[in-house]
């Protein structure tokens, strides 16, 4: 049994696996680490490794008061990944993007894959099909970009999250919803579209806290998997011990 911890940006996702199912999946705040993965821990007593990817400002010592419970994987640049890294700054790539990348390219083997992440910020992670990890792109997410907007300028309220009625915001309010989501699906389709220009197959997987309410935006009919980093998780780990 297999705890896999995903420290993104804004908060924490776990899950518990069982060989590729998955057992419970929780989420909480950074403050809430040590607590919530003690509670977890309790629950599953047969847990015998914690694998963690962290993006966020959470190191390894944060997990090492669990050393004499199971042993700790904290995944670095430094481990083996199942892609050929062609990043022009291989160690300044993010551990989530290497990830996502790395179980993209073990669930899909030989074909090209396109992996977008929209969460605090929107990854775009391309791996080819004979397993070149190319590279992407990074914009502002969602409620980023929400927030930007409030904490950039003198006028403009901080909204939460609300389908626009039109493209043609007719207020203050519609206007914002109208840039943010529009432009938010927008941009995914355009950046799709490019893809499709220039690779005749690949796949893309689309995950992340706002992949659910995306995916039903898109004029390119894709599948969300709002799971698709911690499943990563749990093959890097197979992965590494299988190759290490
Ligand atoms: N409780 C919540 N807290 C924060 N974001 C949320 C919440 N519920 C939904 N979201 C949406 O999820 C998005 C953030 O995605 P996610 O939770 O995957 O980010 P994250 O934890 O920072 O992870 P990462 O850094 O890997 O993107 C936000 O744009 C927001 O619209
Ligand atoms: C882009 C984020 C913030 C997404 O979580 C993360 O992957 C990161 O900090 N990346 C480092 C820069 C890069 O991937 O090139
Ligand atoms: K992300």
């Amino acid at each position: 049994m297999i705890l896999t911890v995903d420290v993104g940006n804004t908060r924490i996702k776990a899950a518990v696996f069982e060989g590729s199912t998955v057992l419970e999946n929780f989420v909480f705040e950074k403050n809430e680490l040590e607590k919530k993965i003690k509670i977890i821990l309790e629950k599953f007593q047969n847990c015998s490794d914690l694998v963690v990817a962290s993006v966020g400002n959470v190191e390894k010592q944060s997990f090492l008061t669990f050393e004499n419970r199971l042993k700790i994987h904290f995944l670095t640049h430094e481990d083996v990944f199942p892609f050929i890294n062609k990043y022009a700054t291989p160690k300044t790539l993010g551990i989530d993007r290497m990830v996502l990348a790395a179980g993209a390219t073990l669930q899909f083997p030989k074909q090209n894959r396109l992996v977008i992440d929209a969460g605090t910020c929107i990854t775009y992670d391309f791996i080819d099909e004979n397993d070149n990890y190319l590279g992407g792109a990074i914009s502002p997410g969602l409620r980023l970009r929400y927030e930007a907007l409030h904490n950039y300028t003198a006028r403009l309220p901080l909204l939460t999250l609300e389908t626009p009625e039109s493209y043609i915001g007719n207020s203050t309010k519609e206007a914002i919803h109208s840039g943010v989501v529009n432009g938010f699906v927008y941009e995914i389709d355009g950046f799709i579209d490019e893809y499709r220009e220039n690779f005749l197959n690949f796949i893309i997987i689309l995950t992340g806290g706002d992949a659910e309410f995306l995916a039903k935006r898109l004029k390119n009919t894709i599948f969300a998997n709002s799971n698709f980093l911690l499943e990563s998780l749990n093959q890097t780990f197979q992965y590494k011990i299988d190759n290490d």
